[in-house]
């Protein structure tokens, strides 16, 4: 696979590091973060060994899939930065658009690509792509941030607990160096959108308009604790807001996010 970085990208100054194999984008993009970073770079791989998922979990990379992270370096709070997951989903979703316009369209055929709290890409209910926001402080105050992204772009896992798929198999006739590519232009506007976290109001009426599961029955899986209500909107700190089945909003920073049936399912 020969991965290159978009017009855009290359314009904007990004830096590109492209390996045949790795363990993990993020662990590699995390090491050059802290060897001194002078311009944000894209670390990209054909093959993954040893992914990284939320919470602990292993992220499966079949082979043609892509498997990213950017690298940059902000001053901005632990809690903003948190916010460029949604400045990933949205170029992410955006890339797709541009390189598969008819494929994102909702006509026959077509699959609208909608965001589901916090970070993941999902086709037809099922999960396409997930995103992986790592962050470290350096000694200067400053703040390393590592922005992994994995779509499941020629094949989807299997044995997954939740319904996966990939372009390909809704029908996208897309390589994972096409989407790299336009995913690096796509992350061009989105993060000058976001503006050093300045555009977070943007940034969030953007993503509520791809948003899954916008008022329909939620339940969030914190810890043991599950949260149930109707999905009411993100709030300015991205946190996931409900509108408690007993009364009163809830907002919530963390969980995992189950719509619908699965919602009202006593479990
Ligand atoms: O659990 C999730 O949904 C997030 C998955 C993130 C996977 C990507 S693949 C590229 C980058 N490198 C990693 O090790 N993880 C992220």
């Amino acid at each position: 696979m020969v991965f290159s970085l978009g017009q855009a990208a290359r314009t904007a100054g990004f830096a590109l590091a492209a390996f045949e194999s790795l363990g993990s984008t993020n662990a590699e993009a995390m090491a050059i973060g802290k060897a001194g970073l002078t311009r944000p770079t894209w670390v990209v791989t054909a093959r993954q060994t040893a992914g990284r998922g939320r919470r602990g979990n292993a992220w499966a990379n079949g082979s043609g899939n892509l498997a990213a992270s950017l690298v940059m370096v902000t001053t901005v709070t632990p809690a903003v930065a948190a916010t460029l997951g949604f400045v990933a989903g949205l170029a992410l979703t955006d890339a797709i658009a541009a390189i598969a316009p008819y494929f994102d369209s909702g006509a026959a055929g077509g699959h609208r690509l909608l965001l589901k709290w916090p970070n993941d890409v999902m086709g037809d209910g099922a999960k396409l792509a997930g995103i992986l926001l790592e962050s470290e402080q350096l000694a200067d105050g400053r703040r390393i941030v590592v922005v992994g992204i994995g779509v499941n772009v020629a094949a989807a896992p299997e044995g997954m607990p939740y319904k996966v798929a990939s372009l390909s198999s809704l029908g996208a006739p897309v390589t994972a160096e096409d989407v790299f590519s336009a995913l690096t232009d796509s992350w061009v506007e989105g993060v000058a959108l976001w503006d050093e976290g300045r555009g977070v109001g943007a940034i969030r009426s953007r993503w509520l308009k791809r948003a899954a599961g916008l008022g329909a029955d939620v339940a969030v899986h914190i810890g043991r604790e599950i949260v149930r209500g109707t999905f009411e909107t993100i709030d300015d700190s991205g946190q996931l807001v409900i509108r408690r089945t007993e009364g009163g909003t809830v907002a919530v920073a963390a969980g995992d996010v189950h719509f619908g049936a699965a919602a009202t399912a006593r479990v």
